[in-house]
């Protein structure tokens, strides 16, 4: 079906631990899934239910810790949820977390091969696309230092560059290309602009207005681990800057 969801989430949560070193007691053996929650353990999100359709740019949008990440990694199947269900129809190609996927002793080289292998790419199809996935990151110098002898900056040119360059047609971006510098964001953000032309769908963690505003189209607002709205991207940023207004500039003195 053309219009059918490649996203759906339907009442999805998950549950962490506060303190890794928090048991269960005996009671909680009994207490099965009638609990709400174990003593220690806290929900991320919770009753979390969306559909997206190819080719959306969605912005998740919502303070620190509020499970912005985390409902990427739900996306992403790094993650499995403890309740509900999320059904990704597509393969998708994470930006999530400088290190995501990459391996610290293996080369920047192996670390390319390796990744785009795992995401379904033959090594003659890396072959043609290894010089401009070098070029784009402007690293060409490092290709055989180990991927940890990488400044943080440049492990997010390289991680950029492989995982736009994949053919997968889901795209999660968090918040590392904060990281690069400001000529490198620009030319990672018109590589995303060009992929969403060519009718990828986009998911876009950030705190910047702009950013949001330039890529997504509709909005995921995620506060206290739930979704509290899921609109047009200008409305759910009015909603978020109405709940959480910037407190005001101080009054320069006479
Ligand atoms: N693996 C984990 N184990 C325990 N708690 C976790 C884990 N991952 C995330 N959390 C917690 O879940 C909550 C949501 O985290 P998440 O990283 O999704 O927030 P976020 O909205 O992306 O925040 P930020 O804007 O700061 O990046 C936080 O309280 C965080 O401490």
């Amino acid at each position: 079906m053309p219009d059918s969801p490649v996203i759906t989430v339907a009442d999805a949560g998950i549950r962490f631990k506060r303190n890794r070193r928090s048991r269960r007691n005996f009671k909680d053996l009994f207490a099965g899934r009638l609990r709400r929650s174990r003593p220690g353990e806290f929900w991320a999100l919770r009753n979390v239910s969306f559909t997206v359709r190819q080719g959306e740019a969605i912005g998740v949008i919502g303070r620190n810790g509020q499970g912005k990440s985390t409902l990427l990694k739900l996306v992403a199947e790094v993650v499995l949820p403890d309740e509900g269900t999320v059904r990704v129809g597509e393969g998708v190609a994470p930006l999530i977390e400088i290190t995501g996927g990459f391996v610290d002793d293996l080369s920047v080289r192996d670390n390319v091969y390796l990744t785009a292998g795992l995401h379904g790419m033959t090594k003659a199809q890396i072959d043609e696309r290894f010089a401009r996935i070098i070029d784009f990151a402007e690293i060409g110098d490092f290709l055989d230092t180990p991927y940890k002898h990488l400044s943080s900056g440049m492990k997010v040119r390289i991680a950029f560059s492989v995982i736009s360059q994949l053919e997968e047609p889901i795209i999660l971006v968090d918040e590392v290309l904060a990281v690069g510098d400001k000529a490198f964001r620009e030319k990672c953000y018109r590589r995303i602009e060009e992929l969403l032309a060519g009718g990828r769908t986009l998911f876009f963690v950030s705190h910047n207005e702009k950013d949001l505003r330039r890529f997504c189209t509709r909005g995921l607002y995620l506060d206290k681990g739930s979704l509290i709205l899921d609109a047009p991207v200008a409305d759910v940023l009015a909603r978020y800057a109405a709940d959480y207004p910037v407190a005001a500039a101080p009054k320069p003195k006479p």
